[in-house]
């Protein structure tokens, strides 16, 4: 392959030039920094197939982070200045031509609407400008932000006794300049799973409009979770611009949710017969881990599938990220709740006020509510065990609430305290998460049964606005997260990456391995300073 042939040149390092043709076919030619001189000028056919590369590697331990001095072509036709080992381990987001052969080619993506100008015009799809609009192969964004000097600093999570700082990077999420799919020829699909969250219609709506912007015309939404990819009496729905246009100004899910029916062999089969080959996953936990299933099998099956997860829990219990959308907007919701349990209880004589919100597993909406509402007083997560009778009983804590406030809020994690409830079924859901017992109600029960064994009178309100909080609209800082989520989600399925979702790490837009997402539940840490500050605020004591 010559160089240059009609092609844009690209910078390949401060002196050298390569051509872009040439760089989206030549195989992985790794280059030091002093062979690139090599590329000056004409490059002509192969360079040696050896690497001189100076490896460096990071005083770590058994960390396998190293820094490359080098210059590399991969077979994507990627030019890195840092090469694949410059992640943090396991962080390399998978990618389409690990499996498969396919060529690189000029992206079409253009942040300006395909839409028909009056005049019957279409708008240009190539920008001027395309030297700022993507984001570069090799950019990376820091995982961690905080160098802990000592493993008993609040929060500290140290891979070793001294702390030592690890530099862990990811990849940054974000338009590319190469895709490795034609317009044309995608067939582009989304499907929610899972339970309902604020934001998932504006995901839809930011996925499908972005598609459009790459020239995609073939978009199906696939009808209540994964089973409507084999359930016989579900229908795709199509979708385009147009159709998405308003749909973002109403809660739940255009295409609907399910729970449970996660065959991937009948996934995979549907996929097949319909020629799906960009799927679009929004889901939590489960969802993740069906999609890295579906990703499996694609290649396994040989299918040029890519797969790209959007993390939806409204319970922010996913792995490595600020935050998950829908969260905010919960936690602002829950605030209702919480004042509207704040004015029954301040107004009744000895009133108290019960608030259960989600959180299956994790008590952040509950930890985050609590701490923004400053009415609550006492707050009880899934993560912190605490007793209700005795001396150190929550009971005594409320008892003494009443007789120096005159009320008392409490704010429950709908995960907390299962151990405490008797008969509890054992029982799951469709998917397999367990069924728990109503803590809510439970803690009414004994606080009222308390009162009235003491002869105290007390006016008890438990309000539980779970499902409301669930259903609704997204604000507008959950809007935002979810626009350039659904958006970077189609930048990563254009560039290629697959068994990949996308996220917000240390407010800057990542892509990340399904796997180092999933791998456990995340949970509000008793150490964090957070849990700390929610304490502080509601002054409440240890219940054990
Ligand atoms: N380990 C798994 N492998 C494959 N599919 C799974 C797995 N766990 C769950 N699923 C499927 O993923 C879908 C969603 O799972 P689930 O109902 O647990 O919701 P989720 O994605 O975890 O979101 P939520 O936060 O609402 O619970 C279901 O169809 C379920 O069958
Ligand atoms: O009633 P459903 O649909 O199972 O959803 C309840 C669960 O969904 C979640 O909101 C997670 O999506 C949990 O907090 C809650 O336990
Ligand atoms: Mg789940």
């Amino acid at each position: 392959m010559m160089a240059g042939v009609g092609v844009m040149p690209i910078r390949v390092d401060g002196n050298a030039t390569k051509s872009l043709e040439s760089a989206f076919l030549s195989p992985k030619i790794p280059v030091s920094s002093s062979s690139s001189k090599l590329l000056l000028g004409c490059y002509k056919g192969r360079l040696p197939d050896v690497s001189l590369v100076q490896k460096r590697s990071s005083d770590f331990g058994n960390n396998r982070l190293t820094v490359r001095n080098s210059i590399s072509v991969d077979k994507r036709g990627v030019s890195s200045k840092i090469s694949d080992e410059d992640y943090a381990e396991n962080f390399r987001p998978p990618h389409i031509t690990d499996v498969f052969d396919i060529p690189a080619r000029p992206s079409t993506f253009c942040a300006k609407t395909s839409l028909p100008l009056p005049e019957g015009r279409q708008v240009n799809r190539w920008s001027t400008n395309l030297g700022k609009m993507f984001v570069h192969e090799d950019d990376r964004v820091l995982l961690k932000t905080i160098k802990y000097a000592s493993p008993t600093s609040a929060g500290a999570e140290c891979m070793d006794g001294e702390c030592r700082f690890q530099h862990q990077w990811v990849a940054r999420a974000g338009p590319r300049s190469k895709i490795f799919f034609d317009p044309a020829e995608v067939n582009a699909a989304i499907v929610t799973c899972g339970g309902l969250c604020p934001g998932l219609n504006d995901v839809i709506r930011q996925i499908v409009l972005t598609l459009d912007c790459y020239g995609v015309e073939n978009i199906r939404g696939i009808s209540n979770g994964y089973r409507g990819f084999f359930e016989e009496n579900l229908h795709d729905i199509p979708l385009s611009r147009k159709i998405v246009q308003n749909i973002h100004l109403e809660g739940g899910s255009l295409l609907g949710v399910s729970r449970g029916g996660s065959k991937t062999s009948d996934i995979v089969d549907s996929i097949e017969r319909k020629g799906i080959n960009m799927l679009f996953v929004l889901g939590g936990n489960g969802t993740h881990a069906g999609a890295l299933a579906i990703h499996n099998e694609c290649h396994k099956r040989g299918r040029k599938v890519v797969v790209v997860g959007v993390p939806k829990t409204i319970d922010n219990d996913i792995l490595l990220m600020d935050r998950t959308f829908g969260f905010d907007t919960a936690v602002e919701e829950a605030q209702k709740a919480i004042n509207a349990a704040y004015i029954e209880a301040t107004s009744a004589y000895n009133g108290v006020g019960i608030v259960k919100l989600m959180g299956r597993q994790s008590g952040f909406i509950a930890m985050h509510a609590s701490l923004a509402s400053g009415q609550v007083d006492v707050c009880l997560i899934p993560e912190v065990k605490f007793t209700v009778d005795g001396p150190e009983g929550m009971l005594q804590h409320v008892q003494y609430l009443l007789e120096t406030k005159g009320r008392a809020i409490i704010c429950v994690a709908e995960g907390a305290g299962q151990d405490l409830m008797a008969n509890l079924s054992n029982s799951t859901d469709a998917s397999g998460n367990p069924v728990l017992g109503d803590i809510g109600v439970h803690l009414t029960k004994e606080v009222k049964n308390h009162f009235k064994n003491i002869g105290v009178a007390a006016d008890v309100k438990y309000i539980d606005p779970t499902y409301m909080i669930r259903a609704c609209r997204a604000n507008a800082s959950d809007r935002i997260l979810c626009a350039v989520l659904g958006q970077n989600a189609v930048h990563a399925g254009f560039a290629g990456f697959t068994g990949v979702t996308v996220g917000i790490a240390n407010n800057h837009y990542v892509l990340l391995p399904i796997p180092e997402v999933i791998a456990y539940a995340r949970n509000v840490d008793p150490n964090s300073r957070m849990w700390h500050r929610c304490l502080t605020s509601t002054g409440q004591p240890d219940f054990v």
